[in-house]
């Protein structure tokens, strides 16, 4: 399992050219693309749905598509973000009526499934369902807008639930979201995150390649390499 995925969120992107800024991103040496799904209800926000998604695949995106749902009720999209064409779909324990029925439902449609973890989301949310997920999210800043502050409280989350995955010996992710950067990146892998969701550090950036071969140096530079 790789111990550095780069995926960007499209919430920064230019929505305008959407495919083309898809594609300039994996050209650059990104690995995921992460789609976040804001509904104005459980979120503050309004963004994008499975039509996008299905755009981006008849576009030609073969990369996988990490769904990050911030929505609420969650299981009536799934099944669409699935027949979309989502590769993962991850969702938050708070919008969801039953945590683990959502857990199986996404599996049931050929999808990975993750939990996400708001920044004051205990780590016990994960008590009993971990050994049924593919990832875990933690959310380092509140969700619903990109270009906030990493929320320093998260390396330590890190490290519990990074403890929590390693005791369990199945091949979770472990995927950080909000606020990260080039500059801060080494000291989150190496609090144990593994995959890395960057939104403005990319798509603000004016040179894509360049800015995730600097994440990728400094994430090896946590890892000893
Ligand atoms: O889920 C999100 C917000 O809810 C975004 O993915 C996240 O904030 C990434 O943006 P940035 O890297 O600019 O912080």
């Amino acid at each position: 399992m790789s111990d550095c995925i780069i995926a960007p969120s499209i919430l920064s992107a230019d929505f305008a050219r959407l495919g083309e800024e898809v594609d300039a991103v994996l050209a650059a040496g990104a690995d995921w693309v992460h789609f976040d799904v804001m509904d104005n209800h459980y979120v503050p926000n309004l963004t994008i749905g499975p039509m996008v998604c299905e755009a981006l695949r008849k576009h030609g995106v073969k990369a996988p598509i990490d769904v990050h749902l911030m929505v609420r009720p969650v299981d009536r999209i799934v099944p669409d973000f699935a027949r979309a064409g989502a590769s993962l779909i991850s969702f938050h324990p708070e919008a969801s009526e039953h945590v683990h029925r959502t857990i199986q439902l996404i599996r049931s449609q050929g999808c990975q499934a993750g939990l996400v973890l708001n920044p004051a989301t205990p780590v016990e949310v994960l008590d009993w369902v971990l050994a049924d997920l593919d990832l875990v999210l933690l959310m380092s800043v509140n969700p619903g807008f990109g270009g906030q502050d990493f929320i320093p409280s998260a390396l330590e989350k890190l490290r519990r639930v990074r403890e929590r995955i390693d005791r369990l010996g199945k091949p979770i992710r472990l995927e950080i979201d909000g606020g990260v950067k080039a500059e801060n990146i080494r000291e989150i892998a190496a609090a144990g995150a593994d995959t890395f969701v960057a939104g403005s550090a990319i798509f603000k950036a004016p040179d894509y390649a360049d800015v995730i071969s600097r994440m990728r140096s400094e994430v090896a530079a946590a890892r000893g390499r």
